[in-house]
């Protein structure tokens, strides 16, 4: 498969002060991230809140800037120059996980979908009327006719995420970025909203980066996956080999959370992988040392993703097994 997006050695530090002003506290939201998206593939992004999952997102589609590191799309790296911007931002869609992030209440749909299309110029009036009623059609919001002339206002919750799908898909995107994209729905509704992307993304072949921190959702949709814990990747590789053979206290924390007691293990004491952080400076050696159960004296020193089995990299001094 060939390769449509690779990430480089991307930082983005934040500097914010205190709730009381009175002093400065540095965040390294992403530090020192790297990972490559083939063309058709699912690659998840997973972590908890502030795990540095959307300034990922802003740094691709590059409406963030940087401290450094590249993003290269289809074997060209994306500069800080008109031409260049404008390629990534027709080829790379975002879905937001919440729809008023991204749909003006006081517009129809009709304008909401085509948007983007008047934005990139794209086509004539009679093709963008086209192209907005073949993507509602696509995204089973029906009949067409009548969701054109509506507003947000009149839609339901899993109807406007679809507006939002909609739109994304319009430019026929070759990647989309979906953050966290069914977590302000309701849980009844979720599952089908996946299966329209998942069969929209097979469809089509579109690239997809995942964000979520719902591992469960991850495994269904994705075909690679990469942990994050403030700002780093603690491990990469394939979404099977991670999820089922975990090497990372955190990773394993992550999968716990979600797990379903076993009914044979009932008896047996839940193990507990995470511990309530230790004051100690995150950012000096491994950053998880603080809530891990498993921390040894050589985690004061920074571990690095090393490659442990065929597409499985770990960053982290103690093997579970
Ligand atoms: N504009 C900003 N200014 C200062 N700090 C920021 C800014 N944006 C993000 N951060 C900080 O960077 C870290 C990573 O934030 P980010 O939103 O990328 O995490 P996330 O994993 O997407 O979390 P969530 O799931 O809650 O959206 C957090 O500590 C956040 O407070």
């Amino acid at each position: 498969m060939d390769e449509i997006l690779r990430i480089e050695n991307l930082k983005k530090i934040f500097i914010k002060k205190n709730i009381f002003r009175t002093k400065t506290v540095t965040i390294k939201a992403v530090d020192d991230i790297s990972f490559s998206l083939k063309k058709g593939e699912v690659f998840v992004l997973a972590g908890e809140s502030g795990s540095g999952k959307s300034t990922i997102a802003k740094l691709i589609l590059k409406s963030i800037q940087a401290d450094s590191g590249k993003i290269i799309f289809e074997n060209e790296e994306i500069r800080d120059e008109k031409k260049s911007l404008e390629k990534i931002r027709m080829n790379c869609q975002m879905i937001h996980q919440d729809p008023y992030d991204s749909i003006n209440p006081r517009m129809n749909i009709a304008d909401i979908v085509s948007e983007p299309l008047e934005i990139h110029k794209n086509g004539n009036k009679d093709d963008r009327k086209k192209r907005v009623n073949e993507v509602l059609h696509e995204v089973k919001l029906e009949p067409v006719d009548d969701i054109l002339k509506k507003y947000p206002h009149m839609l339901s919750g899993g109807q406007k995420q679809r507006v939002v799908l909609a739109r994304a898909l319009a430019l026929r995107p070759k990647i989309i970025i979906a953050d966290e994209p069914v977590s302000m729905l309701d849980v009844s509704i979720r599952a089908e909203m996946l299966e329209l992307m998942h069969e929209l993304q097979k469809r089509y072949q579109i690239s997809f980066v995942y964000i979520t921190h719902d591992l469960a959702t991850a495994r269904h949709f994705g075909q690679r996956i990469g942990i994050l814990y403030l700002g780093k990747i603690v491990e990469i590789g394939a979404i099977d080999e991670i999820l089922l053979k975990p090497k990372h206290p955190y990773t394993q924390a992550l999968i716990d959370a979600i797990s379903e007691p076993n009914p044979e293990n009932l008896n047996k004491e839940k193990k507990i992988r995470i511990n309530d952080p230790l004051d100690i400076d995150v950012y000096s050696g491994c950053r998880f040392r603080a809530r891990c159960p498993y921390a040894i004296e050589k985690c004061k020193t920074e571990p690095i993703l090393e490659n442990i089995e065929k597409d499985h990299f770990v960053a982290c001094y103690v093997n579970l097994d």
